[in-house]
């Protein structure tokens, strides 16, 4: 019965070291803050309840390196500095420092200038392994705090990451405050559905975009002179660009100018010829070193010699699955991600209730007509009387069918959390917020883990975590509270 209803539902059933970890915390969680019984209770409203055992754990684990607020000025040491990620490969990551303490000498041929000034200087980074303990991601874009700096050799060591600004997923990049989404006039025409997609994914991170049609050169003035028109209608101002002809690569580099950019959009709009046009064109690029500035610094040999080996002996899989991005320093300051993102939005960020905050054409008319509301507290904006957004604007199809999409995955999750008993089924929120429903790998309801055992599930799935940890237990302070604490 219970594997028909899983078959049925396609539910995933794989295990994975993750989920487990993630079950624990939740248990401890749970456990510390009220009585058993709660247990049962907090399952009938998975998210929130998970969502605050995980921010418990987090917490309780941040003592070791509390997260640094981007206002906090660290005191640095001779041997430490602020930087940006602008590559991970295996365990290393490329930090570029733009502060370097003055009386250092630095190797010219380890920095990049900009004409007068410096773009910085790159250092080959680990990361720390209490980070890695307290599952502090480090992510391409991040600010990090960076100690044991040897200025000759250029290498460190990733201390601390300073909170983010903004986190998206495809490609994995934080702190990207600009996003372009790219499509083409032609080969591929522009669908306005699709476009319509990726407007929405993209306004869902929250991030300020810009709307580029590639390959302009390719229509006539009277197609360009239409399509803005009716993109302004939408509330948007594209840039016509085209990077056969150049057109527009001045301006685009104009507003790219002191921003971390990723470039989104369909297959085959011309993406990746954008970002070599960019990162080629020598006026663009300034003075950045004209070799690949981004050649590992010590030779490739150091990289080749960390890919051997990069299979987790327990699970079987590759450790380093996630796509492979760097960032490309830019003239003016700001970076490039030199990986393109989202060629097929989920929009699994995306909610019933969100998805018309994602359309600027409704938001202007809420906020035109303020303080006047809908009659609907939440209102869906689907014709009832009293609602304020009428039919009369190009994308309400689009924005129904939108709808009627997320209805039926929120309903489909809704169903499959709320019927299931919850021995079958729990929840799991994934790195985007949703949440999803998987078969419950244990059968022991309901009882309450001793604060012991609990810490003992924990100190298991640490001792599982990776081969490539390499600190002795003994020297882990995290490990050491933990079996202490259950003794
Ligand atoms: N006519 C014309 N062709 C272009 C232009 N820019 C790119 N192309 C061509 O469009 C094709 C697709 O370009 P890509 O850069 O691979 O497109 P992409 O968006 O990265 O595609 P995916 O990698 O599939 O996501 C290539 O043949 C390019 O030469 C342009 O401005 N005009
Ligand atoms: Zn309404």
């Amino acid at each position: 019965m219970k594997i028909a209803s899983f078959s049925l539902l396609r539910l995933p059933f794989t295990v994975s070291t993750t989920r487990h970890r993630f079950f624990s915390a939740f248990i401890i969680a749970a456990g510390r803050h009220g009585n058993p019984n709660n247990v049962s209770r907090k399952l009938q409203q998975p998210n929130k309840n998970l969502l605050k055992a995980r921010e418990t754990i987090n917490k309780h684990f941040s003592t070791l390196a509390p997260i640094l607020s981007l206002e906090d000025k660290p005191q640095l040491s001779h041997d430490q500095a602020v930087g940006t990620v602008a590559s991970s490969q295996a365990n290393f990551m490329r930090v570029i420092v733009q502060h370097i303490p003055p009386e250092t000498s630095v190797d010219p041929s380890g920095s990049f200038s900009k004409g007068s000034g410096e773009i910085g200087v790159e250092l080959l980074c680990v990361v720390k392994a209490v980070l890695k303990k307290i599952k502090r991601r480090v992510l391409v874009g991040d600010k990090v705090l960076v100690g044991s700096i040897d200025w000759v050799d250029r290498r460190g060591a990733i201390e601390n990451v300073f909170q983010r600004k903004t986190e998206i997923l495809d490609p994995p990049v934080a702190n990207v405050d600009h996003l372009l989404v790219l499509f083409s006039m032609d080969q591929p025409k522009i669908e306005p559905f699709s476009l319509t997609r990726f407007l929405v994914e993209a306004e869902s991170t929250g991030i300020p975009l810009t709307l580029a049609l590639n390959k302009s050169e390719l229509v006539s003035q009277e197609e360009i002179k239409a399509w803005k028109s009716r993109l302004r209608s939408w509330a948007y101002e594209p840039i016509f660009c085209s990077v056969d002809s150049k057109r527009g690569l001045d301006t685009l580099q104009f507003i790219m100018r002191e921003q971390t950019s990723v470039i989104v959009g369909p297959s085959g709009v011309g993406k990746s010829s954008l970002i070599n046009a960019l990162r080629g064109n020598k006026h663009i690029l300034g003075a950045v070193k004209e070799q690949n500035s981004f050649d590992p610094i010590l030779g490739s040999k150091w990289y080749e010699e960390q890919r051997v080996g990069e299979v987790s002996v327990r699970s079987g899989r590759g450790k380093h699955t996630t796509r492979h991005v760097s960032l490309l320093p830019l003239p003016d300051g700001g970076y490039l991600a030199d990986t393109p993102g989202f060629n097929q939005p989920s929009l699994l960020k995306v909610t019933k209730n969100s998805l018309a905050h994602h359309f600027p054409e409704i938001r202007k008319v809420l906020k035109d007509s303020e303080p006047a509301k809908c009659a609907f507290n939440n209102c869906l904006h689907l014709g009832e009387p009293g609602c304020l957004i009428k039919d009369d604007w190009e994308r309400y199809p689009y924005y129904l069918q939108l709808l009627d999409e997320i209805k039926i995955r929120e309903e489909f999750q809704l169903r499959t959390i709320g019927t299931k008993r919850e021995s079958d089924v729990r929840c799991k929120v994934g790195d985007n917020g949703v949440v999803q429903a998987e078969p419950r790998l244990e059968a022991k309801k309901y009882r309450r883990q001793s604060r012991k055992r609990v810490n003992q599930s924990l100190l298991d799935e640490l001792d599982e975590l990776d081969d490539e940890d390499d600190t002795p237990e003994d020297d882990n302070p995290i490990l050491r509270a933990l079996r202490e604490e259950s003794n």
